[in-house]
């Protein structure tokens, strides 16, 4: 593996799982990394992401840096030929150029603005960081996915499945704020490659992008999706046809401990930060069908795959 902008950038994701898997029980690369360190860049708040794909580099001997580039760094340009006298003190060129002296692998968070589709679909940020970066660049959400998480998602219900091929229900729920469709695109592009029954409930007007979800099954009547699921992934995004709106308050799609009755007594995943009692009631999170913190546990060894392909990637090549 090159990069980790996408899931795509993973060849056999079966082998990627199960070697995530594996790590977690024994780590056998604790030495990998050592002299190697790891940059990473946010340009948006994070828990999660943050603290487990440090705690990753550090599994494998690497050292890392932080910063919070929206706050503590230059105002980027990102374009090519711009005319640099306004707010913007520096260039993407000589940013990752400079970065890429420092880090051996460099990591970058930044959402979408969730207002112009077609800038948000260029993923100008990550994609920028790939350009221009002479070392592996990770994405820890960008503008249209959130690929570790996914991979992550994909561990633990690989984890806790037991049947052969468990039905799994994406379902769109309430949220007071506009949110991206990152981690539900990675998320289906996820389910798409594993042996699994999926489906993906939300109501008119949020469905998400056809290119993504292709020809998975779309219930816009949520009671219906649930029926007999193994796992329910619960997860509001904002409209993608409606490009960023919020269309209603959509209040009867909390996901509810009425609404898990409807499951097979379904496992329920979410990847953190929850509302409680709008996104999920409080009797599902603090119930044992809840795995959302052993979900935001395999985090670690999701990345810890991750970065331990990209290096072993550039020790080959070197
Ligand atoms: N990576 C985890 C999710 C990040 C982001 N959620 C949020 O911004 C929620 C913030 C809030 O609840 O105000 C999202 O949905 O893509
Ligand atoms: N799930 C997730 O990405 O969490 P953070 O936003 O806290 O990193």
């Amino acid at each position: 593996m090159k990069n980790y902008i996408s899931l795509s950038d993973i060849e056999n994701f079966e082998q990627t799982i199960t070697e995530g898997l594996q790590l977690k029980n024994n780590n056998t690369a604790a030495n990998l990394g050592k002299g190697k360190t790891l940059g990473m860049l946010f340009f948006n708040p994070s828990l999660r992401t943050r603290l487990s794909t440090e705690k990753a580099a550090k599994l494998l001997g690497m050292d890392v840096m932080v910063m919070n580039a929206d706050k503590d760094g230059w105002a980027l340009e990102f374009e090519d030929g711009a005319i640099m006298n306004s707010n913007k003190a520096e260039h993407i060129k000589e940013a990752v150029a400079v970065l890429s002296q420092y880090c051996d692998i460099i990591a970058v968070r930044a959402f979408p603005g969730l207002e112009d589709r077609k800038k948000d679909e260029e993923d100008l940020v990550i994609k920028s960081f790939k350009k221009y970066a002479t070392v592996p660049v990770v994405n820890l959400e960008s503008a249209t996915g959130h690929p570790l998480q996914a991979l992550t998602d994909a561990m633990t219900i690989t984890e806790l499945q037991k049947t052969k091929r468990p039905k799994v229900v994406l379902t769109w729920a309430p949220h007071p704020r506009a949110l991206p469709q990152s981690v539900p695109n990675s998320f289906v592009e996820a389910m798409h490659r594993m042996d699994v029954d999926f489906v993906i409930a939300n109501p008119p007007g949020y469905d998400l992008n056809p290119e993504v979800r292709k020809d998975t099954q779309v219930f816009h009547d949520q009671d219906e999706a649930l029926k007999d699921a193994d796992f329910v992934y619960v997860k509001n995004w904002s409209s993608y046809e409606s490009y960023g709106k919020i269309l209603s308050e959509g209040s009867s799609w909390t996901f509810s401990g009425k609404k898990m009755l409807l499951t097979n007594d379904a496992k329920v995943l979410h990847c953190l930060p929850v509302r409680r009692n709008v996104v999920i009631a409080d009797a599902v999170l603090d119930s044992p069908n809840s795995v959302v913190i052993q979900q935001a546990g395999n985090r670690t060894f999701a990345a810890q795959v991750v970065l331990k392909k990209l290096l072993e990637n550039a020790g080959e090549n070197s």
